[in-house]
């Protein structure tokens, strides 16, 4: 069937076919950001931030081969690891699927992927073209020059990228001057991943080459590697210093690609004192990313310029990105970032409501970091709505005050966490049965999962472990006792764990 025998059918299906005038990249893009609109509104903000919001945007193509307007469509999206891909299977996918089968006005059956090609310009059968690519629709403003009048701006923040053809594409590439080590509250959470950083700013190319930092959403990541840019461009303000994110990298391999520019590519990346590069596990599936990332990061360490990275995982746990390159990840320094301690909680919102000109009390700083506990970007929202609050009220910023302004983050916080629903939430996520939680068995493989939910009963519920202890299957309260020992003292140890447990606690408070 031709396009045009399909301008007459409905708007969403006019707009699935590609109609002349309509991009279907834009279409693409589009649908996604209406289909996460819509899950935004459905689900917690938490579990929105936590497992739908940092995914790029799906690809979609018509289903099979021959594919006519009438047949499925096919939303792929791209999961960073195997954790991740379980847990939104089983808790969004056929959510996901319903929204988008109604938005697009046809059929559309969700496919979870841990890999995902690039466009090739390969033409994929069916009525759309080729598969529309979180690389190609993510970053919209990659895809033009900068304006005259914006260039000059660009260069003189970001100063060191000079190649007129190649100028950032996007404020993405700026440094941000605000994200400094003078604005980053130090603490436990963050104290390896920060000294690395200030050895590199102090010293770059010569020890921890590459460094790699790794942790969740909100935890300082990006504004760690934007302080190493200020402060070498403070130190030697000729230096070419490049942040952006991956989705930048891939989008201007895409660009070079399609019109054969690779010469471009290269001296743009190629060199640099320093790449600053974010969330890294976007280049999974991406093969020709990654074969430019892995050039240019060869280039780059042989002249002893320095690489620092993010993700949301460690090197090994990266999923389908080339081993040759997960194993250079590796092969500086990997530090993690934690979510912050209740004691750096606090400093963090001292120093900003501080810097924000409205001083905030020690009580009510301990106050709001009691209840905020997931990451900073929650606390300062937090801090936002407080201050506000006491600059329209007219009043001084008090306990009540903020418990007023909080009031519905609080109510959500406030709601009672079962027991069973630990179990359950636990039993999914290590896919074993929630009669396991009960059952006397003993394979390491229920027995820690077991273990896990325990702790969490007794951190997130107001029962006693004797009361824990009867809930999983009439256990003594010694068993629940060892459980939290055992788990609480690892979790200081084994950061896989503690960002799995912290996965469990943000979804549970969702
Ligand atoms: N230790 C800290 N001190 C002061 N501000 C912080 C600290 N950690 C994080 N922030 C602030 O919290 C916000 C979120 O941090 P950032 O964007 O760096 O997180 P991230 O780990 O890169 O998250 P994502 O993976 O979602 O991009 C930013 O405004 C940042 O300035």
């Amino acid at each position: 069937m031709s396009l045009e025998e399909h301008n007459g059918a409905d708007g969403a299906q006019e707009r699935a076919m590609g109609v002349a005038g309509i991009n279907t990249a834009d279409w693409a893009s589009d649908l996604w950001r209406r289909g996460c609109e819509r899950l935004a509104t459905e689900l917690p903000e938490q579990q929105f931030n936590t497992w739908i919001r940092p995914l790029p945007p799906a690809t979609v193509v018509g289903e099979g081969a021959g594919a006519d307007a009438a047949s499925a469509l096919v939303a792929t999206l791209k999961v960073p690891n195997h954790f991740k891909r379980d847990w939104i299977r089983r808790q969004y996918a056929a959510r996901i699927e319903a929204i988008l089968t109604e938005l697009a006005g046809r059929p559309t059956r969700l496919e979870l992927a841990l890999s995902a090609r690039e466009p090739q310009g390969i033409a994929v059968p069916g009525v759309l073209p080729p598969a529309v690519t979180a690389a190609a629709v993510a970053t919209p403003a990659a895809s033009a020059e900068p304006s005259a009048a914006l260039r000059p701006v660009v260069q003189s923040v970001a100063s060191p990228i000079v190649l007129p053809s190649q100028a950032p594409a996007s404020a993405k590439h700026r440094i941000n001057p605000q994200l400094t080590f003078d604005t980053l509250v130090p603490g436990r959470a963050n104290q390896m991943a920060r000294t690395a950083a200030l050895h590199v700013a102090g010293a770059p190319g010569v020890t921890y080459n590459p460094l790699f930092i790794y942790g969740g959403v909100g935890l300082g990541k990006t504004h760690l590697i934007h302080s190493v840019g200020n402060a070498l461009l403070k130190d030697r303000p000729d230096a070419r210093v490049l942040y952006l994110h991956a989705e930048q990298f891939i989008s201007d391999v895409v660009k070079n690609y399609q019109r054969k520019t690779f010469d471009e590519l290269k001296a743009k990346y190629h060199s640099l004192d320093l790449l600053l590069i974010d969330d890294v596990q976007f280049f999974a599936g991406k093969d020709r990313t990654q074969e430019e990332f892995f050039n240019a990061f060869e280039a780059l360490l042989a002249k002893k310029a320095h690489i620092i990275m993010t993700s949301d995982t460690y090197p090994k746990g990266l999923v389908d990105i080339d081993e040759r390159l997960t194993s250079r990840f590796d092969a500086g320094l990997t530090v993690a970032i934690e979510p912050p301690e209740l004691e750096m909680r606090v400093a963090i919102l001292i120093k900003k409501a501080e810097a924000e000109g409205q001083p905030m009390p020690e009580d009510v700083a301990f106050f709001v970091a009691k209840n905020v506990r997931a990451n900073v970007r929650e606390l300062e929202g937090a801090l936002r709505k407080v201050l506000a609050y006491a600059k329209f009220s007219h009043k001084e910023i008090s306990i009540t005050l903020a418990r007023e302004a909080l009031k519905d983050l609080l109510s959500i916080q406030n709601r009672q966490i079962g027991v069973e629903n630990i179990q359950k939430t636990v039993a999914d996520f290590y896919k074993i049965k929630v009669a396991d939680m009960y059952s006397k068995k003993r394979p390491a493989s229920i027995a820690r999962p077991r273990q896990i939910a325990m702790y969490l009963a007794k951190e997130l519920t107001q029962k006693s472990l004797p009361e824990i202890g009867e809930l999983f299957g009439g256990r003594d309260h010694t068993t629940v006792l060892h459980a939290v020992r055992k788990i609480g003292g690892e979790r200081q140890k084994n950061t896989e764990l503690n960002q799995q447990l912290h996965v469990l606690e943000q979804t549970l408070k969702g």
